[in-house]
């Protein structure tokens, strides 16, 4: 008898497992949107491709087969017009509720608090207000000696190594940067040459992180995870949170005069406007959307530029008949770089360094992107990198070419060997307004100046110091390091492959 009733109960099961297949392909409210029958059917594909490090590929090769606005789950929409960056991320105003950031993938941090990047609209326009003092241009020119002086730091490292893995160095740069400005304190990686292991900590649960949020779609396995989760996984986590508030407080315990991070907010929170616990909790999502992005840019932009030495040799040219010497590189100067402004334009259109979508969620009642009606509840967002590598946007989107970014009349629109021929009229169509690498709106990136100044400072400091090469024979980068940017896996960010390069110092002779 038990057999015939579960017999039943599977029958059951499967009948009521396909009139949900049904009711997802066909008779949804997103039934007509375009987009894979299996991904539609179920959430199922979707979550296999987030954990395996696949959905921003498979969103890319969706967009181009099913065009702008694409299916990507039963309730999951994805779209690549400008118009969507607006109607998605962007302030509406009156008649407009915010489009909240989609649940499955915010959390708090362990003592309950929020921290901006997850944080509900009422929390984050209250945090936001504070923090905002941290990266005003006030605030930005007290910044630039920690970035100066971790440039010097990476410049003296590499002199003694002459080989290294960009992609190391450039966290630990960024990192030792972000770490000084928010806790008082340097990893200390450059120095040592090595990761901290609460930096560390994030590269390693970059993938869980990516799991978790794909398991979150199914509550009936969280629990299991739970279960089988071992309890070192845990006990990594609560250290990594206690050691960033155990730093915050002793950093805001400390009477000094140095402008930092914490001493803007400080100074600004009189009131208590921001809570202890999320200024914790603030904390260390200021060291990892302030360090990763930045030296993913670098790492990318180095990649691109070794795999284009015509556009190297332009950059340095351009780099080395700027200055007289070093000390004239600063904040103020590198932003009259038209060449180098240009291949960092190109670069966050080619290589994006978030480069999936951030999921957001529309308005209960419903609301509008570019002018269509969307039901409340849909999970919608704008993937970069399908975004910027359509056709429908650029001319030549697969081809990484600074000079789009310039005037046609400037004496830089030259086309280059490695470039497909292009004329003036070549990229007149390009949509330059879809590039959007801090998005925008209200969570626009909070420190888009700072992150704009290391990247150019950095880079402009390296080339004039020393050519570069990839690095070859026993020292170097094998074949499969010199891929292109996009055969790497996503979780949520790039997962970097190593990328050693060789840097010959330069002689006196060739500046100028
Ligand atoms: C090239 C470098 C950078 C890029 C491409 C970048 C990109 C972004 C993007 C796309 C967002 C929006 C995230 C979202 O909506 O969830 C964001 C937010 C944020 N970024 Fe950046 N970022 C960079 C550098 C930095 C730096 C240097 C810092 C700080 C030291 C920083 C701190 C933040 C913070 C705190 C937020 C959250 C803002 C909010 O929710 O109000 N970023 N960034």
């Amino acid at each position: 008898m038990a057999i015939v009733y579960a017999l039943w109960a599977f029958l059951l099961f499967v009948v009521y497992r396909v009139a949900i297949v049904v009711y997802n392909i066909w008779l949804h409210p997103l039934a007509k949107y375009p987009g894979p029958r299996f991904w539609a059917a179920s959430r199922l594909p979707y979550a296999i491709s987030l954990a395996t490090g696949g959905l921003v590929h498979d969103t890319w090769r969706i967009h181009e087969k099913y065009g702008k606005v694409v299916r990507l789950a039963p309730n999951e929409l994805s779209f690549v017009s400008k118009e969507a960056w607006h109607d998605i991320y962007g302030a509406r105003g009156r008649g407009h509720q915010e489009f909240e950031k989609n649940p499955a993938w915010i959390r708090r941090a362990p003592n309950g608090a929020w921290s901006i990047l997850d944080s509900p609209e009422d929390v984050h326009t209250r945090q936001r207000k504070i923090m905002n003092y941290a990266f005003s241009s006030a605030a930005l020119k007290t910044q630039e000696p920690y970035v100066q002086r971790y440039t010097s730091l990476l410049i003296e490292k590499v002199r003694e190594h002459g080989v290294l893995d960009v992609k190391d160095w450039y966290n630990f740069t960024t990192f030792d940067i972000t770490g000084d400005l928010t806790f008082g304190k340097s990893f200390q990686c450059l120095e040592k040459g090595k990761y901290h292991r609460w930096v560390a900590y994030l590269f390693a649960h970059l993938k869980a992180s990516c799991l978790l949020a794909s398991i979150t779609f199914y509550p009936s396995l969280m629990g299991i995870l739970w279960l089988v989760m071992p309890k070192s996984a845990f006990n990594e986590r609560l250290y990594h949170f206690k050691k960033a508030c155990q730093w915050v407080h002793r950093r805001l315990g400390t009477q000094t005069t140095r402008n930092d991070f914490m001493s803007y907010i400080s100074d600004n929170n009189k009131e208590m406007t921001m809570t202890m616990e999320e200024i914790e909790a603030c904390s260390g999502t200021l060291v990892i959307a302030g360090s990763e992005t930045s030296s993913t840019v670098l790492t990318s932009t180095t990649l691109n530029l070794l795999r284009q030495p015509d556009k190297l040799e332009k950059l340095t040219h351009e780099i080395r008949s700027s200055f007289e010497q070093e000390s004239d590189i600063d904040g103020v100067t590198v932003k009259n770089l038209e060449y180098l402004n240009a291949v960092f334009q190109e670069n966050f259109r080619f290589t994006p360094p978030v480069p999936c979508s951030i999921p957001r969620v529309v308005p209960p009642g419903g609301d509008t992107i570019d002018s269509q009606l969307y039901p409340g509840g849909t999970f919608v967002g704008l993937p970069q990198l399908p975004a910027y590598r359509s056709a429908d946007h650029f001319a030549f989107p697969n081809h990484f070419i600074p000079e789009r970014w310039l005037s046609p009349t400037s004496d830089l629109f030259k086309h280059t060997l490695s470039d497909p021929g292009f004329t003036k009229e070549t990229f007149a169509n390009d949509d330059k307004s879809v590039v959007q690498p801090f998005s925008v709106g209200p969570r626009q990136c909070i420190a888009q100046n700072l992150g704009q100044l290391e990247i150019r400072l950095i880079l402009t400091r390296l080339l004039w110091n020393f050519d570069i090469e990839f690095a070859s024979g026993d020292e170097g980068s094998s074949e499969e390091q010199k891929k292109p940017w996009t055969t790497q896996k996503t979780y949520g960010l790039w997962v970097k492959r190593p990328l050693k390069v060789r840097f010959v110092p330069v002689h006196e002779s060739k500046h100028n």
